[in-house]
């Protein structure tokens, strides 16, 4: 961190914008297969044909910003092939009905048109006389698309996808669709029969790897070099993991550095990140937790945060020292390994610590237990706990 030239003071994060969901990366990371099959599905749009494609996917796997990047392509594609295209992003949570969907097509053309009064054919009319006039290729793009299908808005499929029944290579209107559920089921015969169901695109949930390679990228673009300890990037993997949602881990890497800044520490430490876990998923009710656990398991789980000090985790060897420097202080007689086991495997049920076996780091060859604390704040875990025991703080 010293001898960056870039580096400000307290200031870590070069531009928020980069770290807003919003955001477009230039590159996705892990999205290539998604990416090259939107282009083939939609190649036809090139040619003036419309296309109609599915994205699925579970919460936070990068449809919607795979979605983004893909129409930024493609219309750059087509001003080299000397085709008109472009896109609009509708989401249906906040557009929830056919009308304000249409609406919201039409005033993409016309600015201020009424709200109220006109007709879905109406709509239509205007919205194809815009691309007419232009000459233009839209691609709509529905997220969150199953909210609109809940109230049973199958018309608005329908006449989105036989928006040009006719063959006009001028304009022509495609389709994609984003939905955490598979709902070609819910449309009617219908709307199906101009969807062509072949065209889903799947995410499948990202793994701890891939959600450090999409941080890790993040970093590059959004904050001052070496301001994030390398750690904090594995906690933040371990932490969105459990879900495969990127989106969670951009929320922990923001928040992180938020806490950072406001501590005008010199950059990112996993304490910041447990400390950003605990703001985000739990409700922050470590204290009333910690109150009700009994005498040895605090000793353990005081030994643990000791061990872990300022790194991400610690191993059950370093812990099961710890413990015994601790017993001493407390003067308690240090339980036997098994115990000790025994209360490990407790701490981890109760959601305090989670364990992974890996390979000895130190090059034994051998197995060892790794011991993590993603969600609770270490150093006030410890703080709370020497001064229950009297220990020096
Ligand atoms: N492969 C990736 N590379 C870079 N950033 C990514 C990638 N995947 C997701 N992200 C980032 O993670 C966040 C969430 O992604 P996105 O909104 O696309 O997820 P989603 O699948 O549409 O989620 P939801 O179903 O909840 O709407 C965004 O900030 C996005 O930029």
């Amino acid at each position: 961190m010293a001898g960056n030239p870039k580096y400000q003071g307290e200031k870590i994060i070069k531009d928020y914008g980069k770290l807003s969901f919003d955001y477009v990366p230039e590159v996705l990371v892990h999205r290539e297969a998604q990416l090259q099959r939107l282009q083939t599905i939609f190649k036809p749009v090139l040619h003036g044909v419309r296309r109609t494609a599915l994205l699925l996917g579970s919460v936070g796997t990068g449809k919607t910003v795979t979605a983004k990047r893909f129409c930024q392509n493609i219309t750059s594609e087509g001003t080299l092939a000397g085709i008109n295209i472009t896109s609009l992003l509708i989401n249906c949570r906040e557009k929830r009905s056919e009308h304000a969907v249409l609406h919201a097509i039409n005033s993409f053309f016309n600015p201020g048109c009424p709200d109220r009064g006109l007709a879905p054919e109406e709509f239509l009319r205007s919205i194809r006389r815009s691309l007419e006039e232009r000459k233009l290729h839209m691609i709509i793009v529905l997220d969150e698309a199953d909210e609109i299908l809940r109230r049973g808005a199958d018309d608005l499929i329908y006449v989105l996808t036989r928006f040009n029944e006719e063959f006009c290579q001028d304009y022509s209107l495609s389709l994609i669709l984003i939905s955490q559920r598979y709902l070609l089921d819910q449309l009617d015969k219908s709307a199906l029969s101009t969807f062509c169901k072949a065209n889903i695109v799947s995410f499948e949930r990202y793994d701890a790897a891939e959600l450090r390679d999409i941080v890790l990228s993040r970093i590059d673009l959004a904050f001052y070099p070496g301001t994030v300890e390398e750690e904090c990037i594995d906690l933040i993997a371990e932490s969105s993991a459990d879900w495969g949602d990127a989106r969670f881990a951009m929320e922990l890497l923001e928040t992180s550095a938020l806490i950072a800044e406001e501590r005008r520490l010199s950059g990112v430490t996993p304490e910041c990140v447990r400390e950003a876990k605990n703001m985000t998923c739990s409700d922050g009710s470590y204290e009333t937790k910690l109150s009700k656990m009994d005498y040895n398991h605090k000793l353990v789980l005081l030994s643990i945060c000791r061990s872990i000090g300022r790194s991400a985790y610690t191993t059950s060897i370093a812990t099961e020292n710890a413990y015994k420097i601790a017993s001493e202080e407390c003067k308690t007689a240090a339980k036997g390994t098994t115990t000790f086991w025994k209360y490990l495997k407790d701490l981890a049920k109760d959601g305090w610590i989670e364990q992974k076996v890996i390979t000895d780091p130190n090059g034994s060859g051998g197995r060892t237990t790794c011991i993590y604390i993603s969600d609770f704040p270490i150093g006030e875990l410890r703080y709370i706990i020497e001064k229950e025991f009297n220990l020096t703080i």
